[in-house]
């Protein structure tokens, strides 16, 4: 996959698990819903996960061979029993954290199917600008940016 999106560095002062230039990337695909009245799907992460409890968007890692899409549709029926029945990708990020180096494939889902149902102990809550929930992954903090320069509605329906 490409390696031309924008960087963001988080905590550098903290020593990096594999040193860079050994950094493999995980690709992970994100889901961005958006509900009729215009509201956006935040959701918790999981207790046992690193940053469990901060709040994210759905989604996680690609596994080999799979496309972002599938990824995201394997995810979001595994922690949210939906099904998706459209995505695009949207907008693309490299974060660097100390524990991984992910590339984030941010994706406006238009269309699903079936009830969230939180399957894997997470919260979720359907936000407008300005999110006053906390705290918030640092690699899902850029969305909430471009979400402010354009509203959501107008992300590739
Ligand atoms: N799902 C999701 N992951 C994000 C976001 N922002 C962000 O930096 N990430 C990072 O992307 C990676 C996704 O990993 P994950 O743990 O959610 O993925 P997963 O469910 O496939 O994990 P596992 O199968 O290893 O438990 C983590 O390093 C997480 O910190 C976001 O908005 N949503």
């Amino acid at each position: 996959m490409r390696s031309s999106s924008p960087v963001l560095r988080v905590d550098p002062e903290r020593p990096r698990d594999v040193a860079d230039g050994e950094r493999p990337i995980t690709d992970v695909a994100v889901g961005i819903l958006v509900d009729p009245a215009g509201r956006f799907l935040m959701t918790s992460r999981p207790p046992g996960k690193p940053y469990a409890r901060y709040w994210e968007f759905p989604g996680g890692k690609v596994e080999p061979g799979e496309s972002v899409e599938a990824a995201l549709a394997r995810e979001l029926r595994e922690e949210l029993g939906i099904s998706v029945e459209a995505c695009t990708v949207w907008r693309e990020e490299v974060v660097d954290y100390p524990h991984a180096l992910v590339r984030l494939h941010f994706c406006r889902v238009q269309r699903w199917t079936g009830s969230l149902q939180m399957l894997e102990g997470q919260q979720a809550s359907w936000e407008t600008l300005p999110v006053q929930l906390a705290p918030i992954l640092p690699g899902s903090l850029p969305v909430l940016r471009w979400l402010a320069e354009a509203p959501v509605e107008s992300i590739s329906k």
